[in-house]
């Protein structure tokens, strides 16, 4: 018998969340997702059949022991205040999933001191790869801490941290990560499919290369950089490829990316806690 989860928002990260515990064996019956888009509902509603959907997020937090925050954070106070009176009646464990809101913010916004996990997944959840860190309130017991754990485990890789603060950069690395994945697969494609190659054989090629290169460097017990010399022959093609990419500056580019997105998900918590 699982704890039942109430999903406030069935957007896109929900929905990897949601499939990704159903595909490990949650119980469908177990789990709710409140949305007032009623095509979002639909959707939820069409794929997994045995779980519960609602416009009315009250109506599934009344339900819950775990409530997951998951709309987007620009309406979370919003979306907040509105709970909190459902929310302080049932007192569940609370998981934020929103970028840059800190959980001050959210624990007042819900109307006093609650048990908060905040945490950041990524939609790789969808497919039982997710990577997740997640940092725990003072209000938290050690078996929310591990209702908490095991929810974010059973969709794939989980990490704690001690500072919150940490939040922010894990956001530019893991939680947008999978975008870089996939500019990455895309640019892989186009250059194979100019250099001659039929788009779909460029496509597959390209996808279980960064899979192949992802799953070697997991299963392996040497570092990233000793797997790529042993890619790079002496005088041979990698060499040339990786001088363009070094000269091009790929190890700058990525450090100026994310601390684009850091940076933004500070601001968005400075801008949203003044709410
Ligand atoms: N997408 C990702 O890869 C990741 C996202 N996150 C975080 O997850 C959160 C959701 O992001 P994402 O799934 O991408 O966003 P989406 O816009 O796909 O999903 C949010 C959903 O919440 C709905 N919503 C709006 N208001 C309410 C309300 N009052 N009650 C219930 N639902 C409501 C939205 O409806 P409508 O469209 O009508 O506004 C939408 O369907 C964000 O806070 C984001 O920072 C974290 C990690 C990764
Ligand atoms: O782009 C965003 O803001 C969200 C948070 C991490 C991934 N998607």
């Amino acid at each position: 018998m699982n704890e039942t989860i109430a999903f406030i928002g069935a957007g896109n990260m929900a929905r990897s969340l949601i499939g990704g515990l159903i595909a490990d064996g949650w119980n469908e019956d177990a789990l709710w997702a409140a949305d007032p888009e009623t095509t979002q509902r639909q959707e939820a509603q069409g794929r997994w059949p045995g779980m519960h959907t609602t416009g009315d997020g009250a109506e599934a937090v009344a339900h819950a022991d775990v409530v997951v925050l998951a709309v987007k954070p620009q309406v979370l106070g919003e979306v907040c205040r509105a709970l909190a009176p459902a929310v302080q009646s049932r007192r569940p464990l609370v998981v934020s999933i929103a970028a840059g809101v800190r959980g001050d913010d959210i624990e007042r916004w819900l109307g006093g001191t609650l048990a908060l996990v905040r945490c950041m997944p990524n939609t790789p959840a969808l497919v039982g790869s997710g990577a997740t860190a997640l940092v725990a309130n003072a209000h938290v017991t050690a078996e929310q801490r591990d209702l908490a754990e095991s929810i974010l485990r059973a969709v794939g890789l989980t990490a704690w941290l001690e500072d919150e603060a940490q939040l922010d950069a894990v956001t530019a690395l893991s939680g947008s990560g999978p975008a870089y994945g996939f500019l990455l697969i895309e640019a892989m494609e186009n250059a194979g499919t100019d250099l001659g190659l039929p788009r779909e054989t460029a496509r597959l090629l390209a996808l279980q290369t960064v899979f192949g290169a992802a799953k070697l460097a997991l299963e392996s017990d040497e570092d990233a950089a000793t797997l790529r010399a042993r890619v790079t022959s002496r005088g041979g093609t990698t060499e040339q490829a990786l001088a363009v990419l070094e000269s091009g500056g790929l190890r700058d580019l990525m450090l100026r990316a994310m601390t684009a997105a850091r940076d933004r998900s500070r601001e968005l918590a400075d801008q949203l806690g003044r709410d």
